[in-house]
């Protein structure tokens, strides 16, 4: 409604012009006050336009950003719930781009392209009826700039089209060399090869350079050159018609003024639309995207919400595969973990070790099979039950760039108590009292600015943080100094029984103490037991791991 009472009035304006030109200006009749009624009228009702077309816009961009929220809202809650094996698969920026480019070009759509097309078509229609009723032959000179306009529109699609999705091709592939560089940058740095990444960066900036000039000069050409060309070949031929038959009366030349107002603001809305047309083949192929991705499946979750009374973790010929992959990564897995237990799990790197421990977490579901924890199917248990029930350690810990403190809590809620115990346990108060502001010290993108021990302490910490009655540890590496290594096997030994431990070793002194050692290889148990049974065979895995390791050791002691 706003919009046809603002369009109505924005025509207005020229014929009110022609209405005074004709009827005082010309018959020479210069009284001040139809000048200042008609002059008050038309500011009056180009001011007012100006009010209606100011509230369109609101009103098109409240819908646009409603619109944007819910859907990013939904985007990124179904990333957040999609399988892992999905996220393993998708690069990381390619899933940024899908929750925040993908929905604000969905947003464009609706701000920039509905809006304006809405607009600008109800505008153009609005001048052909003014024209018609004001005079209708003029107005079946003027008409044909529509449908070559239209022409132009279609060209300029077809050839342009191309050119942009070039160009946003190589956008993305941009991206993503920039990401990968500052993501590796050190390892770039370290290895001579920013000059390599230099060049070939470089070459995608000149393809894009070369793609935008060339969209450039495809609308350069079309849109206002050619629609002006038009435009004014157009208003020659009014000229000539109106000369023909007015020729020296000078009669109704305000007339004449009113159409090529009205021509002259014709063409506007004409490249409005054809530019816009550039957003709407975006949203399409964004909306396209965004379709795909929320329909892949959600991993499926669980119902039961029932309390974990022991926490008695069982395992019964537990087969995974990998989404894709072509054989078995865990096979014929068969473990008793009773609550309160410490349990070491070693073996080779890939034998399936932080796969076994995805399982536990409920992160990955067993092929095949059974899982349970207090006999009940561990793919049953509601997240929240079983996240409350297990925590995990993983051995690349996520830390955010916030304080210490934020990082602890990820947003849950604890008193100070609750902190202070978690904090010693995890054996983290050291680094606490070494750090600038204590708690509250920023720790810099990914963490960076702590060592891999230590934001392992802080990821034990904040497991902890939520008194699970399990701990899953993956130990992150072999390499850390003595006194991380130190401090490590002291926050297990103080949780040892308070808290079932499954922890996955690299050191096999981290699990020397615990009631059992299960050793995998090649996604199979080879043999558990005890540190002391199991040392005691002497052709036995673990064995011969324990003297290579003790050789190693006294070696690089030497
Ligand atoms: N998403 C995946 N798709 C296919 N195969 C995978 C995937 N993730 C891991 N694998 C494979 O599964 C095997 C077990 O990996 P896992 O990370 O569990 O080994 P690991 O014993 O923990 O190794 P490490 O000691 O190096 O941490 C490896 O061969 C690995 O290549």
């Amino acid at each position: 409604m706003i919009l046809l009472v603002a369009t109505g009035l924005d025509v207005a304006g020229p014929w009110l012009a022609q209405v005074y030109i004709d009827g005082y200006l010309v018959e020479g009749d210069l009284r001040a006050w139809p000048l200042l009624l008609l002059g008050g009228a038309y500011i009056g009702s180009q001011g007012l336009a100006a009010l209606g077309r100011y509230l369109q816009t609101l009103y098109f961009s409240r819908i646009g950003l409603e619109a944007i929220y819910t859907l990013r809202q939904r985007v990124f809650r179904h990333v957040m719930r999609l399988p892992q094996h999905v996220h393993d698969a998708t690069p990381t920026g390619e899933m940024v781009a899908r929750v925040t480019n993908d929905t604000d070009a969905i947003r464009e759509l609706y701000v920039a392209f509905l809006a304006t097309v809405l607009q600008n078509l109800v505008l153009l229609v609005g001048i052909l009826v003014a024209m018609a009723l004001m005079n209708l032959q003029l107005m079946l000179i003027a008409a044909p700039l529509v449908p070559i306009a239209g022409v132009v529109i279609w060209l300029y699609q077809r050839t342009s089209g191309r050119a942009a999705m070039e160009v946003r091709r190589l956008r993305a592939v941009q991206n993503a060399r920039i990401n990968e560089a500052i993501g590796g940058m050190s390892v770039l740095q370290a290895f001579n090869r920013t000059d390599h990444f230099r060049h070939h960066f470089h070459d995608t900036n000149i393809s894009q350079y070369n793609a935008r000039m060339r969209t450039v000069r495809i609308s350069g050409l079309l849109l206002r050159s050619a629609l002006d060309l038009i435009a004014t070949i157009i208003l020659a031929a009014l000229l000539w018609v109106y000369g023909l038959e007015h020729l020296g009366s000078g009669a109704e030349i305000g007339v004449l003024y009113a159409f090529i107002t009205w021509l002259g603001r014709v063409s506007e809305p004409l490249i409005e639309i054809t530019q816009r047309f550039n957003i709407f083949q975006q949203a399409s192929v964004a909306g396209t995207r965004l379709l795909r991705l929320l329909d892949r499946p959600e991993a499926p979750q669980g119902t039961d919400t029932g309390p974990v009374e022991h926490a008695r973790l069982q395992l019964r010929d537990v087969h995974f595969r990998h989404h894709g992959a072509a054989t078995d990564t865990l096979a014929g897995i068969t473990l008793d973990i009773p609550p309160g237990s410490f349990f070491g799990v070693v073996g080779p790197t890939g034998s399936g070790k932080s796969t076994l421990l995805d399982l536990l977490a409920g992160l990955s579901r067993i092929s095949e099979g059974s899982l349970t924890l207090d006999d009940r199917p561990v793919a049953d248990f509601a997240p929240e039950t079983l996240n409350a029930a297990i925590a995990s350690v993983p051995q690349e810990p996520f830390v955010r760039s916030t304080t210490l403190r934020d990082n602890l809590l990820l947003g849950s809620e604890a008193d100070d108590a609750q902190l202070a115990a978690a904090i010693d346990d995890a054996q983290l108060r050291e680094l606490i009292d070494r750090l600038p502001d204590g708690l509250d010290t920023p720790l810099g993108e990914r963490g960076l600015t702590l060592s891999t021990g230590e934001r392992q302490l802080l990821a034990m910490a904040r497991a902890l943080l939520r008194q699970p009655r399990i701990l899953l540890l993956d130990e992150a590496t072999a390499s850390v100094d003595s006194a991380t290594e130190h401090r490590m096997n002291r926050a297990l030994e103080r949780l040892r029984g308070r808290v079932t431990l499954i922890v996955v070793a690299h050191r096999l002194s981290t699990i020397r103490h615990a009631d059992r050692i299960v050793v995998i290889e090649a996604g199979r148990i080879l043999e558990q037991g005890s540190h002391t049974a199991l040392l005691d065979r002497p052709d036995g895995h673990y064995h011969r791991l324990w003297h290579h390791r003790q050789r190693r050791s006294a070696e690089s002691w030497q």
